[in-house]
């Protein structure tokens, strides 16, 4: 692929932009007969190289997504592959219709007694728009029981392609699921994102839409200036509370996300803090610093007035800053001075924060963190499973679903602290949110499994290491 298309190719896109989408590339001359034949070319070809030879079912439903699935099972025939469709419903469409007239291999009608390798679901995608009739439910779930290798074409039958949510219950799971054109919101967001195995975009020549989402990149860190000293590379200052284990965790992080001087301002030096770590009892030499470039509130704060107070006095320093944690239950709109900031709640945070800032706490995560980003101006990192990072102006940034072994105390903290230190060093809320989230995962798939918070942030360096 053209490298210009990169950037492109993580746009993720709802069903109307992406109606809009395929729109502009018609009026610009390309009919719906060749996208077709693009995606589901570009499909064919990894299902064949799946298959190796061996007998492929494609299931296909009455629209596009059938459509596309009568090119795939073409394409399997012209290669050579063993093929069989199984007709769910006559195609409707012009282009299903159409791609049904050049197939010259074997159908079947509904049949869920045939057997193969590897399925393929072109029964529905982002057409969908309620759940499976029984008969159609029952038909997919036999059919994937017959087939080891399971692969979904744009969604999986019976997802909404906006939400995520599965409008079936019981929905098999995908092996392989291969977008069509560019990414869609189910695709990241759960619980879909979870049944959808390993993910693959075909290129079907879709531009650009303006305000589309963005997948969460492996981010471009640059290495210190050849005159960097600490300070300039940037001075994190991080405010300790109750409980200083998370801001130890939160400092181990900062000390290799890339900050050039890490100080916590602690009532006292606690037992486990890394040699590296500066630790002072002076937090209001520490706010008013020339030189602090960044400021991590709330890993272990505690949640008391003395904490509330705490915040408040932080955050009135006016410096770029992180808030994560029992900070987030302590936030209030009063205390936002404008600087640049980073919010990251996890799903209970996110709704105190909701009530603090009179926002409803309902909606898809996503809608939720760009209400809470409008509100407060701020960055927000909203966590889980399915990650999003929405900004002030709109901007949205969808992670792809992230190792469940981080599922373990203490790796808020690490996000938080890793966050923070590229604050530290370019002071660029949005950016610093996306390096410290790719980082964070990356982090995690470098240790594996079963790991500590704290080994999770000592890996934060390793990560940096493949983004220079
Ligand atoms: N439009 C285009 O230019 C392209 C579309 N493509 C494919 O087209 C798909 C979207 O096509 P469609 O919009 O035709 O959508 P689908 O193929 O998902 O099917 C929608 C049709 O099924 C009906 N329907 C929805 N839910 C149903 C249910 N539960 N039970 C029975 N019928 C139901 C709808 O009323 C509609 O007639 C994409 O996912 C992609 O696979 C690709 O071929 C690329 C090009
Ligand atoms: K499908």
């Amino acid at each position: 692929m053209p490298r210009s298309r990169d950037r492109l190719l993580t746009q993720v896109l709802n069903v109307a932009q992406m109606h809009a989408a395929e729109q502009a590339l018609i009026a610009a001359g390309t009919d719906v007969h060749q996208l077709m034949q693009r995606a589901g070319r570009g499909a064919g070809e990894w299902v064949r190289r799946i298959a190796a030879g061996r007998p492929v079912t494609v299931l296909c439903g009455p629209g596009n997504n059938g459509g596309d699935g009568w090119v795939i099972a073409e394409y399997l025939r012209e290669h050579g592959n063993p093929v069989t469709v199984v007709v769910a419903r006559e195609p409707g469409t012009g282009a299903a219709k159409t791609a049904r007239s050049l197939y010259r291999g074997a159908a079947v009608p509904g049949d869920a007694a045939v057997e193969g390798e590897v399925l393929v679901d072109c029964l529905f995608g982002s057409g969908l728009t309620r759940g499976l009739s029984d008969d159609l439910f029952e038909l997919l779930a036999c059919l994937a029981r017959r087939h080891p290798h399971r692969i979904a074409i744009d969604v999986p039958s019976g997802v909404e392609s906006d939400s995520g949510r599965p409008l079936n219950a019981g929905l098999p799971q995908s092996t392989l699921t291969i977008a069509l054109g560019a990414w869609k919101h189910a695709h990241f967001a759960m619980p879909a994102c979870a049944m959808m195995g390993v993910l693959r975009l075909v290129d079907i020549g879709v531009n650009e839409v303006p305000g589309a989402a963005r997948v969460l990149a492996r981010p471009s860190i640059s290495v210190p200036a050849a005159d960097a000293h600490k300070y300039r590379r940037g001075m994190l200052g991080i405010v300790a509370g109750a409980m200083p284990g998370a801001t130890i965790l939160a400092s181990t992080a900062a000390l290799r996300a890339g900050a050039g001087y890490v100080k916590l301002a602690a009532s006292a030096a606690p037992a486990n803090a890394p040699a590296e770590l500066v630790v002072t009892s002076d937090l209001s030499a520490m706010l008013a610093d020339d030189r602090l470039a960044a400021l991590l509130v709330g890993p272990g704060f505690g949640r008391g007035d003395e904490a509330a107070r705490i915040l408040a006095r932080s955050l009135h320093a006016a410096r770029p800053s992180v808030v994560d944690a029992d900070g987030l239950m302590l936030l209030r709109p009063a205390m936002l001075s404008g600087t640049p900031m980073v919010l990251t709640p996890h799903d209970g945070e996110m709704a105190a924060l909701e009530r603090a800032f009179d926002l409803p706490a309902s909606g898809l995560r996503r809608e939720r963190a760009l209400a809470l980003a409008a509100a407060s101006k701020a960055v927000v990192v909203l966590k889980g499973p399915d990650s999003v990072i929405a900004g002030p102006e709109g901007e949205l940034v969808v992670s792809p679903r992230a190792s469940s072994w981080l599922s373990v105390a203490g790796t808020g903290d690490v996000l938080a602290g890793t966050i923070a230190s590229r604050l530290a060093v370019h002071g660029d809320a949005m950016r610093a949110a996306e390096e410290g989230l790719w980082l964070h995962g990356e982090a995690a798939r470098i240790v594996g499994s079963a790991f500590t918070a704290g080994e999770l942030a000592c890996a934060v360096r390793a990560a940096v290491e493949e983004c220079l």
